[in-house]
């Protein structure tokens, strides 16, 4: 236990032994502690042993569960030590485990405790202005670790401590609320005019909802959690203050501070890391866009898939002041010295839900211990923040990525495009959770939902219907033809299939591909270019594309087979209704699936209405229909 430096006990749950705990639950049971008795309350302990007991039996057979891979912080007087001390190989299980908490672990932040991966007896309120909610940005709970010791704060503060730690918190909300957060133009948001020009040229004029409220933020150089509906603009939401201090479009200020336009002269200044290496390439093109071409090596990609020796001649080359790439790519590059990052000034993690998983655990373990973090920063009085400006990007938010932003993060705040959601009224169970509606609440019919403000465009219109699996591809050509969708994108889960649809729609005359993470990078290039140029009318694909593809012209998403979750649901619909544009979601079920839809469509706060094809039209049922308009 020493080595980990955890000063509280562990309940060791078993994924190995054949016994799946499920997280949910876990997590219900910490939460339900922390809110009865307290983060430290020893009666807590005696509540997590009693619960964990009754749900699962396993707390007396603590030793025989040492191989578990999965570690959970519940209570205070655990008996771990006794377990440990009986156990011959505890001491290596204990590292394996803890590599995995490691990713909420931020390194040299002293003890890991029950506040500092989030746990707190209190919840913060909501950022309140005359009793109303009326900000979008709200500070995450507890500040981490680190974030009181780049105070000089590492021990249990004090009153007249915690005053000024407060009285720091109280100038921060005043400062955010005062935000434009309905800004009508990109010069409201105080950024560089030439970067103002640049946006005009490319022919953004008005900043979004998010953007409105992440850029001004950011800028304040806060860590961030933004969060917002698929195709609402995050990108810009962030690229827009990182372009407004690094690279030639940077303000005055900015640029007289650091000695000129950067440019690489110091090094790696900026590391966005995303999921796919799609995605991590239209991020690339995003930067280019507003950089301009004679600006475009402040920018690389550090995609996978690609030559990995040509990048790094590239980025002796160029010396690029900013990278994006997957996080294979860039944790290689950096382990092998190639990627000069600890002076880094901001990390953007997009997708963070995604990239939170089992998947890039050690890749992401390795960019979060690397990127930024200049050693012995922290001792230089010059130095204003010790650390990389952390943002964390997804339309989906599970607790995890509060956790985790807490854990990584410097007083992280939640910006959001509509409104603050009160941090209290979140359910840490459940894969969506920020964008569910609040535990016990009865969704009010005729107001749109919180999950289809939250997490979902709010034009997007849902709806299932029922084939058999035979009949599920022609039912999908019935569907488009009746809808008369220009661009299409159906989403698969078994790769292997892909080519059989393909084959089936291109053999009844509907020009279409398939693209998934087996193919070469040429192909998926091809594929990609091909479909947003038009000549292919329907992409055939899986998760791959789920996630921050953006085909502004998307005007229908179909599932073929259902997605696993309700937050993958999200993405995957996500892909059209883009910006405020029209889209249509359909789910093509069997008799025996229709209760998952059912149930997704209840997580998500939308309607998916029942149809059919007949006559190439689309029958609506008209009940699901009439509750569908009420709620917009
Ligand atoms: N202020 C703006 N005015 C006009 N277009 C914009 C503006 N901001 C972003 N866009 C465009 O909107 C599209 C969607 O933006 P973006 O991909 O950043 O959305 P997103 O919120 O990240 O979506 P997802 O959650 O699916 O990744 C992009 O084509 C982008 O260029």
């Amino acid at each position: 236990m020493l080595h980990c430096r955890f000063s509280a006990y562990c309940v060791v749950a078993d994924e190995s032994a054949g016994r799946q705990v499920p997280i949910a639950f876990l997590e219900r049971v910490k939460d339900d502690l922390v809110s009865k008795y307290g983060a430290s309350d020893k009666a807590g302990t005696n509540a997590a042993t009693n619960s964990l007991n009754k749900e699962f039996g396993f707390v007396r057979k603590m030793p025989a569960l040492m191989s578990s891979r999965f570690l959970l912080l519940v209570g205070e007087s655990f008996p771990i030590r006794r377990a440990l001390a009986t156990h011959k190989n505890a001491s290596s299980l204990l590292h394996s485990s803890i590599h995995c908490m490691s990713q909420v672990e931020p390194p040299n932040h002293g003890s890991l405790t029950l506040s500092s991966v989030g746990f707190q007896g209190e919840v913060d309120k909501p950022i309140n202005k005359g009793g109303k909610s009326s900000s979008k940005v709200k500070p995450l709970l507890g500040s981490s670790p680190g974030s009181l010791k780049s105070k000089g704060i590492g021990k249990p503060i004090g009153s007249s401590e915690k005053k000024k730690v407060f009285g720091i918190v109280e100038r921060k909300k005043q400062q955010i609320e005062a935000a434009p957060f309905a800004a009508k133009s990109f010069s409201e948001l105080g950024l560089p005019l030439v970067l103002i020009e640049r946006l005009e040229k490319e022919g953004f004029s008005v900043p979004t909802e998010v953007q409105s409220a992440a850029v001004p933020t950011i800028l304040q150089n806060h860590d961030v959690i933004i969060q917002s509906y698929t195709g609402s603009g995050k990108t810009l939401a962030y690229l827009l203050p990182i372009l407004s201090s690094i690279g030639p479009l940077m303000n005055k200020v900015s640029k007289s501070a650091s000695g000129g336009d950067s440019g690489g002269k110091m090094g790696i200044e900026a590391v966005v890391v995303a999921p796919s290496r799609e995605l991590g390439m239209q991020i690339v093109r995003e930067f280019e866009k507003i950089l301009g071409v004679e600006n475009k090596k402040v920018v690389q990609q550090l995609v996978g898939g690609a030559n990995r020796t040509r990048q790094e001649e590239a980025l002796k080359k160029n010396k690029p002041a900013i990278v994006v790439g997957t996080p294979g790519r860039i944790a290689e590059l950096s382990a092998a010295g190639k990627l000069r990052t600890h002076g880094c000034r901001y990390l953007v993690l997009d997708e963070i839900d995604e990239l939170l998983s089992f998947n890039f655990r050690e890749d992401m373990h390795r960019i979060l211990e690397h990127v930024g973090r200049r050693s012995g920063a922290d001792l230089d009085p010059n130095v204003k923040r010790t650390e990389r400006q952390l943002i964390m990007v997804s339309a989906t938010v599970p607790f995890s990525v509060v956790r985790a932003a807490r854990s990584w993060g410097c007083d992280p705040l939640l910006v959001q495009a509509k409104k603050v959601i009160p941090l209290d009224t979140v359910s840490p169970s459940g894969p969506i959770n920020l964008s569910r509606p609040s535990v016990g609440s009865t969704p009010d019919p005729t107001k749109p939902s919180q999950a289809s403000v939250e997490s979902l465009p709010p034009a997007l219109k849902h709806y299932y219907c029922v084939a058999r699996l035979q009949h599920k591809v022609d039912t999908m050509r019935k569907c488009i033809h009746a809808l008369d969708a220009k661009v299409v994108i159906a989403f698969m889960n078994n790769t292997k299939q892909l080519k059989d649809v393909v084959f089936k729609l291109e053999a009844r005359g509907m020009k279409a591909a398939e693209l998934h993470g087996d193919l070469g990078k040429l192909a998926r290039s091809s594929t990609l270019k091909k479909f947003k140029n038009g000549e292919v009318r329907v992409l055939v694909t899986n998760e791959l594309s789920a996630r921050g593809l953006d085909v502004a012209e998307c005007d229908l998403v179909v599932n073929l087979d259902l997605p696993t979750d309700s937050t993958h649901y999200a993405h995957r619909a996500g892909r059209t209704g883009r910006l405020g544009r029209d889209g249509t979601v359909l789910t093509i079920c069997e008799e025996s699936e229709v209760f998952i839809v059912k149930k997704m469509e209840k997580q998500l706060g939308v309607t998916v209405a029942f149809c059919d094809f007949v006559e190439g039209k689309m029958l609506v049922n008209q009940e699901e229909k009439a509750l569908s308009t009420s709620r917009k």
